[in-house]
């Protein structure tokens, strides 16, 4: 199996508001979100990234997309440096949140062709790549409405295939059925498991077992920043299910329940 993402001691800490003091009811003024984390990926699979709220996932992917710095430790994308070689690890990486805003003035086909020029993808690529994925999620009858005009499962599925303009390697997703109804969460796991079978490595983020028992190859569970435990669904789970595996090690790391009923 071919390595395509090695992370290694990623360290992340934030200085805390008064604000922000007070809603995790706490006194510190630093919080360590992402402890020493440090994991790996290959190609052609899907890693679930598994915690509760506030386990540092989206610290992690975040810092993996370049979009903030680590403070210690670094990682790699097909042997790029996330801190030293950013731009080609962007080439390479195609990150989507559920934070994610497009420009509601725009439409999504104005939008995708914007992104891919800007990511230099070839005009008849290009094209071609519109087609296929406007077609496969309904956007191609909205293509010409503004973003703002366009449904939460619409401008979901517009973002997503703007994510992936320009043919990432690595697709690193943030809670990807977050806030979608059970129709596009199926179009959209569905597709997950078609860029698998194309040899893409998916990255995703999620609080929803069933999520990662569906679609993941491998899981790294991560509790306070620190990744306690990583290894195959199946040596991961062997006889139990995976929520119950989880609140072995939730529990025997002192956790306070707070997970987002699903
Ligand atoms: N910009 C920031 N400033 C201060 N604290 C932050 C910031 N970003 C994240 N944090 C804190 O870092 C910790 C980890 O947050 P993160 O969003 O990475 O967790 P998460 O596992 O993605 O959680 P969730 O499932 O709720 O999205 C949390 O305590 C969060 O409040």
């Amino acid at each position: 199996m071919k390595e395509i993402l090695l992370v290694e001691n990623l360290v992340k800490t934030f200085k805390l508001s008064k604000k922000q003091q007070r809603i995790e009811k706490t006194n510190q003024r630093v919080k360590i979100a992402v402890d020493g984390l440090s994991f790996k990926a290959f190609e052609g699979e899907i890693y679930g990234l598994l915690g509760p709220n506030g386990a540092g996932k989206t610290t992690t992917l975040r810092i993996l997309s370049t979009l903030i710095k680590t403070e210690d430790g670094d990682a790699f994308i097909e042997g790029f440096s996330v801190t030293k070689q950013p731009n080609e690890v962007r080439k390479r990486i195609g990150f989507l949140t559920s934070e994610l805003k497009l420009e509601d003035f725009f439409t999504p086909n104005y939008l995708f062709d914007y992104f891919g020029e800007l990511h230099g993808v070839e005009k008849t690529v290009l094209e071609e790549r519109k087609n296929y994925l406007f077609k496969k999620f309904g956007i191609d009858e909205f293509s010409e409405v503004k973003v703002g005009d366009l449904s939460t499962g619409m401008k979901q599925k517009v973002s997503l295939v703007i994510s992936i303009v320009h043919d990432p390697k690595i697709i690193i997703f943030d809670e990807p059925t977050n806030g979608l109804d059970i129709i596009t969460a199926k179009t959209v796991t569905d597709f997950l498991e078609e860029l698998k079978s194309l040899g893409k490595t998916i990255i995703l983020s999620t609080h929803i077992f069933s999520l990662v028992e569906k679609l993941c190859d491998r899981v790294g569970i991560i509790i306070n920043g620190k990744m306690t435990l990583e290894d195959t669904l199946p040596n991961i789970t062997k006889n139990d299910t995976l929520e119950n595996v989880f609140f072995k090690v939730y529990n025997a790391q002192g956790g306070e329940l707070e997970w987002k009923i699903c």
